[in-house]
């Protein structure tokens, strides 16, 4: 398990995903649709969706992770909009390891990889990023957290 922590607000989620929205369209590319990588690729794509007016949505569910754990990857839900991946954007909220990415690279090879955060091992196995975060961090989504109540900074201060 990672020690530091990297906690991404709601807010900094919707503009990172903008940028990375206005980054695609100015490849000025035409898309066929967009594949979610469920599940942390659903709200990301979603947004994508939106800004860049693409309204076919299919999703491909691999599982990774188990509690921090790195696991095998299995398919549990398989794409159907595409075959190989060809003019469809590829979405997931980050790579880590890269282990996910390969897997889902290997099962459509032609598609365009984004993620919107992206550990230095990962990088390479992702065509587009918006930012890098450290290899020793663990990256905490808003829908991961809750708003709770903080001790004041100093001892004597009222609490
Ligand atoms: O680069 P890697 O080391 O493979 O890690 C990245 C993957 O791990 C997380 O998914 P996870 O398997 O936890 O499932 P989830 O999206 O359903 O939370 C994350 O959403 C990526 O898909
Ligand atoms: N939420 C989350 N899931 C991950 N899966 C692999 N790495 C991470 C991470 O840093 N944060
Ligand atoms: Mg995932």
């Amino acid at each position: 398990m990672s020690e530091k922590k990297c906690i991404i607000s709601w807010d900094r989620l919707h503009r990172d995903c903008r940028k990375l929205s206005q980054r695609i369209n100015q490849m000025d590319r035409k898309w066929d649709g967009i594949i979610a990588i469920t599940r942390g690729g659903m709200i990301p794509a979603a947004i994508l969706a939106r800004e860049l007016g693409i309204r076919v949505v299919d999703s491909i569910s691999v599982r990774t992770y188990s509690h921090q754990q790195i696991e095998e990857p299995v398919i549990l839900n398989d794409v159907s909009a595409t075959e190989d991946g060809e003019n469809f954007l590829l979405i997931d909220d980050l790579v880590d390891t890269g282990v996910t990415a390969k897997f889902v690279r290997q099962r459509l090879p032609k598609a365009y990889f984004a993620t919107v955060y992206a550990k230095p091992e990962g990088r390479p196995l992702v065509d587009t990023f918006i930012a890098e975060v450290p290899q020793d961090t663990w990256i905490y989504f808003p829908w991961d957290l809750h708003l709770d109540y903080v001790k004041p900074i100093a001892k004597e201060a009222d609490e």
